[in-house]
């Protein structure tokens, strides 16, 4: 039975909710201007009612009003709320406006003795427009108000004629267009998903590549606060040249995987292949830098990766760190300046006999 609703057949679970969070947050203004629009279609009938000899007290106006009320009372205090609240917002106060308009419809039935089918369908269809309400959340607001419907249809004396029939048509055909919306939009996700880690990985290590790496550390950098801090690790492959050139570049291709893979096993937050058999490690901390990142040259010695054409006997890298806590706002590193400070450090490593990693704070 769940096979049949896209937002319960998406797994896994992680995936559903995150696609809701993105979806959420790119739809929140859509969603409000079609909250105004049902409002401004409110007023409109509100105006409407009035102009035809309806009396300005009477209960169905009282109802319509108070539904204006309801949704312009969400668009201000939804501006302040966060995004998981706004949308339970959203549902309950989308519930609360088919309350009020299933006892509009009632109080007009019983004055005019009719309940023709456009009001019902109108209001089907505004709630169809929102967009973050998946067809599960519709179907809930469509039964509530199909309830006030039939009650109607029930009541001696009111003339309703083919409304539920029409009321039921325009809901089914809402739902078949949502059940598509739903799947669309999540394939969509998915697509763009993958697309998105292919654009940010190596394909080889599967770690972070340059570009992604560059984008989030600046981002990072820029939310610092006072007493962060940021380790970034240069890293370089001792003598890789002559490793490719001595067991071939396939061979070559692996011990970069060993290598990622063993970066990777730290405690590190982002690891990144940084160009051809370089990679940057990053840690960020608080108060002082992790104990393992000024010994890190040794995950990858501990390995023993022979290596014959090497001095060293074994394959190794050289390490240069560059370390920036924050003071405030005013005091800023950059990504430049740490991955030059930290080049800078690489360089010594190299001059001073390779296999170390060398440290400074910016
Ligand atoms: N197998 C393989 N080799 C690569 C890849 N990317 C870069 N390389 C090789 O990495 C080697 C880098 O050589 P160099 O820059 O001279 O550095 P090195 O030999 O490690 O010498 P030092 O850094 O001074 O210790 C080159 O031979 C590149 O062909 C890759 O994806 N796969």
């Amino acid at each position: 039975m769940t096979d049949w609703f896209p937002w319960l057949t998406w797994r896994p679970d992680t995936t559903e909710q995150a696609f809701r969070d993105s979806f959420i947050r790119r739809m929140r203004t859509p969603t409000n201007w079609s909250i105004a629009l049902a409002t401004v279609v409110g007023l409109s009938f509100i105006l409407y009612a009035m102009w035809t000899g309806d009396d300005w007290q009477s209960t169905s106006n009282i109802y319509r009003v108070s539904m204006i009320a309801v949704m312009v009372g969400f668009l201000l205090i939804g501006t302040r709320l966060g995004d998981p609240t706004w949308m339970m917002s959203l549902y309950a106060t989308t519930l609360i406006v088919i309350t009020l308009a299933g006892l509009m419809f009632l109080a007009s039935a019983r004055r005019y003795g009719a309940l023709t089918e456009g009001g019902p369908m109108v209001v089907a269809m505004l709630c169809g427009i929102l967009p973050v309400l998946h067809l599960g959340h519709k179907l809930m607001i469509w039964l509530l108000l199909a309830v006030f419907v039939g009650v109607i249809t029930q009541q001696p004396g009111i003339e309703t004629g083919w409304t539920l029939f029409y009321y039921a048509v325009t809901v089914s055909v809402l739902s078949v267009y949502q059940w598509q919306m739903d799947r669309l939009m999540r394939i969509q996700y998915l697509a763009e998903s993958l697309e998105r880690e292919k654009a940010e990985t190596d394909h080889l290590t599967g770690t972070l590549n340059r570009y992604s790496f560059e984008a989030r550390l600046s981002e990072r950098l820029t939310t610092l606060e006072p007493g962060e801090g940021v380790a970034l690790a240069m890293v370089d492959i001792d003598f890789f040249k002559q490793f490719n050139d001595h067991y071939g570049h396939l061979e070559g291709d692996r011990a970069l995987v060993r290598i990622a893979k063993s970066l990777d096993q730290t405690p590190a937050d982002l690891v990144v292949r940084f160009g051809g058999e370089e990679f940057v490690v990053l840690s960020f901390f608080t108060d002082r830098p992790p104990a393992w990142v000024s010994d890190l040259h040794e995950t990858v010695s501990a390995l023993g990766l022979v290596h014959e054409a090497s001095p060293l006997g074994t394959l190794t890298i050289s390490v240069g760190v560059a370390c920036f806590v924050s003071q405030g706002k005013s005091d800023r590193a950059t990504v430049k300046s740490l991955l030059t400070a930290a080049d800078h450090q690489l360089y010594q490593v190299k001059a001073n006999g390779r296999n170390q990693t060398r440290y400074v704070d910016l």
